[in-house]
């Protein structure tokens, strides 16, 4: 009815939701759970300091954040339903990922890693959403299990496209967080394309399965040699035919490009 069912020009402000517990802490503001007030439904209200984004210049990438994550709708995509201002910070209303962080999921395993059951299904999850990125030409370029969530029912969302552009691309970045992610080509600071994705994608199941990435090392120049050598050491724990998937996601394109 007229009253509940707001037409696409609705201006969505704060006053239209019930903010609830604090989620955790994102990188520029904190997530709160909310309720949005008439239809009660459920929703991740991410809040933005506009100081905080100015300070750290990521101005032009939360835009590209909204207006990529705005148009992507995917089942295992972590869908942005609508952002809006006030005169301190952006907010961005986000789909609730009720069994939260999967990072924190792989950590609560007895051995800190998957089975390779749930290894499987959650790679399978996160290549399909890559395929639906890759086919609207989206690299996402930070797939890492931090960057991962999981829904009621344990399905993977795909969230916080912080850093992804337009394929094909040279956009250097500079980096923050771990390396163990970074494929040879951008360690290179060279062009690359969506390939830079399967990459992680391999280095993620990897994870999964082992607990740790391949090419965790003490310092950073150790982790820089592995990748740019592709120097892996394949944990016990990964199965002929796990390596064999991992090597031909990760490895197989790279042999081409380098
Ligand atoms: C991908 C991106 C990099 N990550 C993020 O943005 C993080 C930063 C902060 C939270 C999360 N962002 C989101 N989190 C959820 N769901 C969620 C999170 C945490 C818990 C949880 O374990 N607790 C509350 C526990 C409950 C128990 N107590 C003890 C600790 C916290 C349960 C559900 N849905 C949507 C979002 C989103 F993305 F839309 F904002």
């Amino acid at each position: 009815d007229h009253v509940h069912n707001r037409g696409r020009n609705y201006q969505w402000s704060l006053g239209d939701f019930e903010i609830g517990a604090p989620l955790g802490r994102g990188k520029f503001g904190r997530v709160y759970l909310a309720r949005e007030k008439t239809m009660h439904y459920m929703v991740a209200l991410k809040t933005l300091y506009k100081v905080e984004l100015v300070k750290g210049r990521v101005e032009k990438q939360v835009m590209r954040e909204i207006e990529i994550q705005t148009h992507l709708k995917h089942p295992h995509i972590l869908q942005l339903l609508t952002y809006f201002h006030d005169t301190k910070r952006i907010y961005l209303v986000l789909e609730f990922a009720a069994r939260g962080e999967l990072y924190k999921e792989l950590k609560r395993q007895p051995d800190g890693r998957f089975n390779e059951h749930l290894s499987a299904k959650y790679t399978y999850q996160v290549a399909d959403a890559l395929e639906y990125c890759h086919k609207n030409d989206v690299i996402h370029r930070d797939i890492k299990p931090e960057n991962l969530l999981l829904t009621y029912d344990g399905d993977i969302k795909l969230a916080d496209f912080g850093w992804s552009v337009h394929a094909p691309s040279s956009k250097r970045f500079t980096l923050c967080g771990t390396l163990d992610y970074l494929p040879p080509e951008m360690v290179m600071g060279q062009t690359y394309d969506v390939y830079v994705d399967h990459w992680c994608l391999g280095i993620l199941c990897y994870e999964f399965l082992a607990g740790k990435p391949p090419f965790l090392s003490d310092t950073q120049q150790e982790t820089y040699t592995k990748i740019k050598t592709m120097y892996i050491q394949w944990s016990d724990k990964i199965k002929p035919g796990a390596k064999d998937l991992i090597s031909k996601v990760t490895f197989m394109f790279h042999i081409f490009i380098l």
